[in-house]
């Protein structure tokens, strides 16, 4: 089996998807590590020199490729990366891949975005707090329908990786 945890930027895919792959003693891949990787550059560069289009053609190109080859994976995706593209469509019709959409607020991604936007291109420009709260609030709310597709939604807020852990096996098994 194959999950792909989902979820808007600092909603913990990357986090939490290490230590589910851990608990379940399956292979771990987080798409943008995976990117990087593959195309010896970061994600923020990619942005700066090759653009936001060519970054999207990336996340789709490898996760075909991560959806046809890979099994007992979890596989973090990046925030964008189901509302691009076909990309949820392919997830939702893969055999044997469930989608886990990790859901926080506006409050609790700010709070992590704050410490965090250097390494995210979309949100590193952005200097005040009333922004980044209007950017979040807007884009969060043409990207939840796609997020919304998911097999299984587990809100996040104040809880500890441990809790939602416990909330997710007792959805998948
Ligand atoms: N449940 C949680 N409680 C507290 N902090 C969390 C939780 N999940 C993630 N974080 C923190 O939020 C930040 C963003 O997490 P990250 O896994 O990089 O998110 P994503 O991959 O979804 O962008 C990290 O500093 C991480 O330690
Ligand atoms: O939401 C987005 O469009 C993006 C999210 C990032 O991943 P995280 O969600 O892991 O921060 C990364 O893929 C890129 O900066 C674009
Ligand atoms: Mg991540």
């Amino acid at each position: 089996m194959i999950l792909v945890l989902i979820g808007y930027m600092a909603s913990g895919k990357s986090t939490f998807g290490r230590i589910l792959a851990e608990k379940l003693h399956y292979e771990f891949i987080d798409l943008d590590d995976y990117i990087e990787k593959n195309e010896k550059s970061t994600i923020s560069d990619i942005f700066k020199i090759k653009g936001e289009i060519h970054f999207r053609k990336l996340e789709t190109q490898y996760l075909k490729e991560l959806l046809e080859s890979k099994k007992d994976l979890v596989l973090s995706l990046g925030g964008g990366t189901p509302c691009y593209s076909s990309n949820m469509n392919l997830i939702l019709e893969s055999n044997d891949v469930k989608s886990i959409y990790l859901k926080a607020s506006i409050p609790t991604l700010m709070a992590r975005l704050k410490n965090e936007k250097g390494k995210r291109p979309l949100v590193a420009h952005i200097e005040t707090d009333d922004m980044l709260a209007e950017f979040i609030g807007k884009h969060l709310f043409e990207r939840s329908p796609f997020y919304s597709m998911a097999n299984v939604t587990i809100t996040t807020d104040n809880k500890s990786l441990k809790a939602i852990m416990e909330e997710l096996v007792l959805e998948l098994f």
